[in-house]
């Protein structure tokens, strides 16, 4: 296809060793979108009005409209922006030593702007320069011009999915304001995901839960607890071997498309390389009531066990050392 009607080029693409499949495109007529979206596989839905009141959101928009309340920013020295749960990062006791959790530096610095000063930055970066990556959930901060755009989005076309596919209620709309190039590594979420493009073209890699042994997830009790500990850009095969058996699916998606990323799916995301600032809107549900449970269990089943087997083993040995250990005693030469 030629590019122009694409919108992008394969070298805006950064290059991984990975072998991956395209994620279907369909129209959101399309019967075939709620059966995928019903058997929790990622699909593209195009041209449904979703965020179509939001698709002058260009940052001089959002300069005007946003309102003067604080955004959160992260910076990072590269262009990976890797997630931290800043409540899982050690808590020092009064004689200052580790009591809990893991020596850990944070990847990222988070701050709070306001946006004409993100804005400035945004223009005036050069190579060098800490990169700006702005994760602010929509609330009741925004200015009137951008409720307004808000209370507009196509509710009817989200609603009737969370509906049909008995989703737990929206937790929470981010508005996400990258600069080109910035990447959000592997890491799969506890929430389905209704995930909106607005400006810009973003490249989207997922692979499905079942593939939790190729990806090694930080422990659970970790800041980076959700986050696959391999580095895309140069992945560590020694101590991660099975990442070479990774199987996943990727899409480029631009304005108006809307990525459907099932929970626990794990997903890398990356705005294109020169292709200036990306704006999108995210759509968090909480996953649904788990329904008459079917054996054998399902693999994001498998992880939420695996996740409270580790949640537990930490409650009850305290120390997250003495973990490997008793797990190997079980495990090996038992088990195997
Ligand atoms: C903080 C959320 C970032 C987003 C990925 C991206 O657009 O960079 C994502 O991972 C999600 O929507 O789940
Ligand atoms: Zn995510």
């Amino acid at each position: 296809m030629a590019n122009e009607k694409k919108g992008w080029d394969p070298n805006q693409l950064r290059k991984y060793d990975l072998n991956l499949e395209q994620i279907p495109r369909l129209d959101y007529g399309d019967p075939r979108v709620d059966e995928l979206i019903a058997e929790n596989k990622p699909v593209v839905i195009t041209g449904s009005k979703l965020v179509k009141s939001a698709e002058k959101w260009d940052i001089d928009y959002l300069e005007q409209h946003m309102g003067n309340g604080d955004f959160t920013v992260f910076l990072s020295r590269n262009h990976k922006f890797k997630y931290y749960d800043e409540k899982k990062m050690a808590q020092k006791s009064q004689n200052g030593e580790n009591v809990k959790g893991v020596e850990f530096s944070p990847p990222t610095k988070k701050i709070d702007m306001k946006l004409p000063e993100f804005i400035k930055r945004l223009r005036e970066w050069k190579r060098g320069d800490e990169r700006l990556y702005l994760q602010q959930g929509l609330n009741n901060t925004v200015g009137p011009a951008i409720v307004h755009d808000f209370v507009h989005f196509d509710w009817d076309f989200c609603n009737s999915k969370q509906a049909k596919h008995h989703w737990g209620p929206l937790t929470s709309n981010l508005l996400l304001i990258a600069m080109e190039g910035n990447v959000t590594p592997c890491h799969y979420d506890e929430q389905q995901n209704l995930f909106a493009q607005i400006r810009g073209y973003k490249r989207c890699i997922l692979f499905p839960p079942d593939q939790f042994d190729c990806l090694y997830p930080h422990p659970v009790h970790h800041p980076h607890d959700r986050q696959s500990m391999v580095d895309f850009d140069r992945p560590d095969y020694n101590r991660f071997p099975k990442f070479k058996e990774a199987r996943g699916c990727e899409t480029v998606i631009g304005p108006g498309d809307i990525l459907y990323i099932p929970i626990y799916w794990w997903h890398h995301i990356e705005s294109l390389m020169r292709g200036g600032y990306t704006v999108t809107v995210n759509f968090w549900y909480k996953g649904g009531p788990n329904t008459s449970i079917t054996y054998p269990l399902k693999a994001h089943q498998k992880v939420a066990v695996m996740r409270n087997i580790e949640k537990m083993l930490l409650e009850v040995l305290q120390d997250p050392k003495e973990i490997p250990p008793l797990l190997r005693a079980m495990v090996l030469g038992r088990y195997t």
